[in-house]
């Protein structure tokens, strides 16, 4: 058999059995690694509410909290140990992984052998499993992939990236990587740039991570210092749309997709921007700027990212806006506060 008749045969048999799945809507069971950050757990609920509860197993390599722990299937997961992974995915019969296990652009410059482990040999773990298993396979990117020498507005799909983070060469090497089983092996391999996630739960080291701390604080103390100056634009997004565009990505049928790897956002401010919005529900507060080595990785980084391949291929579309957002995030912050202190 030729090699491209291989790459198509397991791609047949991969979407034929998909495609009996749909028909007789049974349900992924689903694996999110590193779920326990600040994506893993409100995909776990947005994804429990989709495919059902016992449908979707969370892992980390963290203790949960008890909320979590009743939320769901909860268990022990380390991406660097291979062999623990074959056996969730044997004993759970995992069909889609998740794989959220991270370490973000500002903490892996603190701590570079830690992050070449866990985002580049974790990769390596991870993708080897799904193609041995014949998983879907969803990893998240980042504007982070991208460096001073790309194209800051906009960014397109397509374009140079040379990223001076740890955290962006990584996540480079996971898009190359996963392409490159895709057309050697056929791998589902499915991957979405996201731009700074923004939601109340606590953020997990990253450059964009300000768009949050600012209402902790402000809610919490009436002030805050941000590490970035008031005119640094980036890209953001609420994790609402970050979840529907991974769970739409996650859906669309092969056939629709030209591409593995996608651009997605859904607007882009500055620390001032979103102060200036903020002061609608927060009239009493005070900003301040102390610009650190943040910086200079949000000015390598796009400022308005292109995602218009993501709107064309399988119809993604933003749905909350900067006001919304803002509006979203001091309810949720304020629940929060009152709920754990947090
Ligand atoms: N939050 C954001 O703004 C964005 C996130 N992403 C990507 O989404 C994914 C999830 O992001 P977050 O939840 O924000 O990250 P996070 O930093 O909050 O969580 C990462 C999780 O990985 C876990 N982890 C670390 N070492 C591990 C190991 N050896 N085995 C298993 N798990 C391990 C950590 O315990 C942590 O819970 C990451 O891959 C990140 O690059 C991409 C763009 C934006
Ligand atoms: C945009 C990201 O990937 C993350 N939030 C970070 O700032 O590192």
């Amino acid at each position: 058999m030729t090699l491209l008749r291989t790459i198509r045969s397991v791609f047949t048999i991969n979407a034929r059995k998909y495609s009996s799945n749909l028909q007789t809507k049974k349900p992924p069971k689903i694996l999110i690694t590193g779920g326990l950050g600040q994506l893993g757990v409100e995909c776990a609920k947005f994804l429990r509410g989709k495919y059902g509860r016992d449908n979707v197993l969370l892992s980390d390599i963290i203790k949960p909290t008890t909320e979590v722990f009743n939320d769901g299937p909860y268990i022990f997961a380390d991406i660097l140990d291979f062999k623990g992974l074959q056996k969730i995915v044997v004993d759970h019969r995992v069909d889609w992984l998740i794989h959220f296990s991270a370490l973000l652009s500002a903490i892996g410059e603190q701590n570079v052998p830690l992050a070449v482990r866990v985002n580049i040999e974790g990769m390596h773990n991870v993708i080897e499993l799904a193609k041995q298993y014949g998983l879907r396979i969803f990893v998240p990117s980042t504007i982070g992939a991208f460096g001073p020498d790309s194209p800051r507005n906009p960014t397109p799909n397509i374009t140079v990236q040379r990223p001076r983070t740890i955290y962006g060469v990584s996540k480079v090497h996971a898009e190359l990587l996963g392409e490159y089983y895709f057309y050697k092996f056929g791998l589902d391999f499915r991957c979405l740039r996201f731009p700074g996630v923004i939601s109340s739960d606590p953020p997990g080291g990253g450059t964009t991570d300000y768009a949050i701390a600012i209402f902790h604080d402000v809610i919490r103390k009436g002030r805050y210092e941000c590490y970035l100056k008031p005119d640094t634009r980036l890209p953001m997004m609420h994790v609402r749309d970050a979840l529907r565009a991974l769970s739409e990505f996650l859906e669309a049928p092969n056939e629709q997709l030209n591409r593995r790897v996608y651009n997605v956002t859904s607007m882009s401010f500055t620390p001032e921007e979103l102060a200036d919005r903020m002061v609608k529900h927060l009239p009493d507060f005070q900003i301040t700027y102390k610009p650190d080595s943040r910086q200079e990785i949000a000015d390598s980084w796009p400022q308005v990212f292109d995602d218009s391949e993501a709107r064309r291929d399988w119809n993604w579309k933003p749905q909350v806006n900067l006001d919304e957002l803002v509006t979203l995030m001091v309810k949720e912050v304020k629940e929060k506060i009152t709920a754990n202190g947090f």
